[in-house]
């Protein structure tokens, strides 16, 4: 596959004809390194996007058996609404992912219902998340058009922090006009220090907005993780 370099990040393009067998190639990729971080550390930490991508490549994975009792799966990102409600990322990866084989492994959420979104924030941050077993294995991110990535969207009122490579937060929470609902999203520092980072695109919207991010100023927050990235993001992309 291409590898493209970048001025300060790389990444590999891995391009399907088609989303299924984009789907079962990742899944491939994701239940390898996972057996590996088992093999090597008796665990594994996964963090997924949620959105309307994600579901072939849930429902892939779910049916490989490696031994998911030993798989943690948290988010990438969160929308703060129940759990029951069509929006919540954690809904779809109970219905999706959660399923089959990957039934046994275990789920930490990124939303709890609280009395505001500051709480919220600092429970995730502080109790649930710090006690999991860092750094993550894997993490698949998706992408908007607009170059967002995570809930890291060009118009949150704290993008710079959410950016901070140095940050020690695991969680920041995210008000966006263009996110609809406030998030709760992993920082960046946590999510570029995966053993393998996956970006899951699909449709020539994304693919331009994707070489349109790595070609343009101002740096959209997709670059900013490329850019930040500890290894070379791995791109996954079909029509
Ligand atoms: O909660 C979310 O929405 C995701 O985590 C977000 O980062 C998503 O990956 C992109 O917005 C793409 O979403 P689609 O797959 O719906 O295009």
């Amino acid at each position: 596959m291409a590898r493209e370099q970048l001025s300060s990040a790389a990444y590999s393009w891995h391009a399907f004809a088609e989303r299924q067998d984009l789907a079962a190639a990742l899944a491939g990729h994701v239940a390898g390194r996972l057996t590996d971080a088992i093999a090597e550390r008796g665990t594994a930490l996964l963090a997924v996007s949620g959105g309307t991508t994600p579901a072939k490549f849930f429902a892939s994975l779910s049916s490989i058996p490696i031994a998911w009792n030993k798989v943690t799966v948290t988010l990438v990102d969160e929308r703060c609404v129940p759990v029951s409600s069509p929006r919540s990322n954690a809904g779809l990866v109970a219905a999706n992912l959660l399923q089959n084989a990957a039934a046994t492994a275990r789920f930490v959420p990124l939303y709890q219902e609280a009395e505001s979104i500051g709480d919220m924030w600092e429970a995730a941050d502080s109790r649930m998340l710090r006690s999991l077993p860092w750094p993550l294995d894997v993490v698949v991110l998706g992408m908007g058009t607009d170059g967002h990535t995570a809930s890291f969207f060009p118009d949150a009122d704290n993008l710079e922090k959410l950016l901070d490579p140095s940050s020690e937060r695991v969680v920041f929470p995210v008000h966006a006009a263009s996110a609809g609902e406030p998030r709760l999203t992993l920082s960046l520092a946590r999510i570029v220090r995966a053993g393998f980072l996956a970006l899951h695109i699909e449709g020539e919207d994304k693919r331009k907005a994707f070489e349109s991010a790595m070609a343009s100023q101002p740096r959209k927050p997709i670059r900013a993780v490329l850019d930040a990235a500890e290894r070379p993001v791995e791109v996954f992309w079909a029509p």
